[in-house]
């Protein structure tokens, strides 16, 4: 029997989930999408064939149904799918995409027992190539695991983590992909200050930063020994890391993991709404930045 999939919010991560799914093989007639804004809802079932409705009617029959929404979004939808079907939530995995909140967040909103997975994935999963995170609620199955990391499995790599890692893995994997476009741009613009042309900086940026990947995931080496493989004794590449040194790059990447996981942390506290240490999250273990 095939598994019918939901997928709360056609935003960003929503809609790489759904095209890495599609590109992987699932049918599109076993993917449905809840997104409320008609503009967007328009755009994903005109891009990808798929029904687009409201979270009660995608939410019905589905086997697993992945939240793709904003933290301040949340409570809303448990409480649409916590009234959605009753008898249906406790066989439902409930899959949350969304970074800082805790998994007893969905275990408390919903019907008693339900089963959550907590992901944090990132934006590769468009070309099924995300890194996915996986933390596993308290009523969850073996096989509901085992099912939740094989359809992970079809867009990605996949580790299962402790939940406390997961403020962590937001700042390595979740907003790496931002990093690295970071760098990328910074490259670009700075091969436009030597005279390239843009289009020039920029193939040459793209396709440096795809054979460096390639090479650092399939070589067996480390980022170290890779990077003095480059740098050849009182050359150029020595010149430009003294520069990064000098200027703080490593200490710039440690500060910005930092600062990201922080976010993550406070995440069910919706600072700007309700100040620090407000009663949305339930949350007990969250420190000064
Ligand atoms: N972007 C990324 O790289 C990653 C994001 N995430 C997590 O994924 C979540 C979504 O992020 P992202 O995709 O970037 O955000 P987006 O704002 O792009 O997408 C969220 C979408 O969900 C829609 N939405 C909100 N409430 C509902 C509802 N009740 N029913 C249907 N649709 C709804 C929003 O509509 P509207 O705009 O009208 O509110 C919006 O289109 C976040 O929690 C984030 O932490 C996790 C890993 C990576
Ligand atoms: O920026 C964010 O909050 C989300 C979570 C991880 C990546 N994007």
């Amino acid at each position: 029997m095939s598994e019918r999939i939901a997928i709360v919010g056609g935003g960003k991560i929503g809609e790489a989930l759904l095209a890495g799914l599609i590109q992987s093989g699932k049918q599109t007639k076993d993917l449905v999408v809840a997104e409320k804004m008609p503009k967007r809802a328009k755009e994903i079932a005109d891009e990808y064939g798929v029904l687009v409705t409201d979270v009660t009617t995608a939410a019905e029959g589905a086997q697993y149904v992945f939240l793709a929404i904003k933290p301040d979004d949340v409570d809303s939808v448990l409480r649409e799918l916590s009234s959605a079907d009753d008898d249906a939530e406790s066989e439902r995995v409930t899959v949350s995409l969304v970074a800082g909140l805790p998994l007893s967040r969905y275990e408390n909103g919903l019907q008693a027992g339900s089963p959550v997975v907590r992901v944090m994935p990132n934006t590769p999963m468009l070309v099924n190539e995300a890194m996915s995170a996986v933390s596993v609620g308290r009523y969850v199955g073996d096989d509901q695991l085992a099912a939740v990391v094989r359809l992970l499995e079809t867009v990605g790599k996949v580790a299962v983590v402790p939940e406390k890692q997961m403020d962590a893995v937001t700042a390595v994997s979740g907003s790496g992909p931002a990093y690295v476009f970071l760098m990328a741009e910074a490259m670009i613009d700075a091969g436009v200050a030597l005279g390239l042309s843009r289009v020039q900086a920029s193939e040459l940026t793209v396709q440096t930063i795809r054979g460096a990947g390639l090479l650092l995931s399939e070589s067996g080496l480390s980022p170290v020994d890779l990077r003095a493989a480059v740098t050849s004794p009182g050359g150029t590449t020595a010149a430009a890391i003294r520069q990064f040194e000098a200027n703080g790059f490593r200490h710039g990447v440690y500060e910005a993991t930092r600062a990201c996981a922080a976010v993550s942390k406070k995440a069910g506290y919706r600072p700007d709404v309700e100040g620090l240490g407000g009663p949305s999250s339930g949350r007990t273990d969250v420190d000064a930045p």
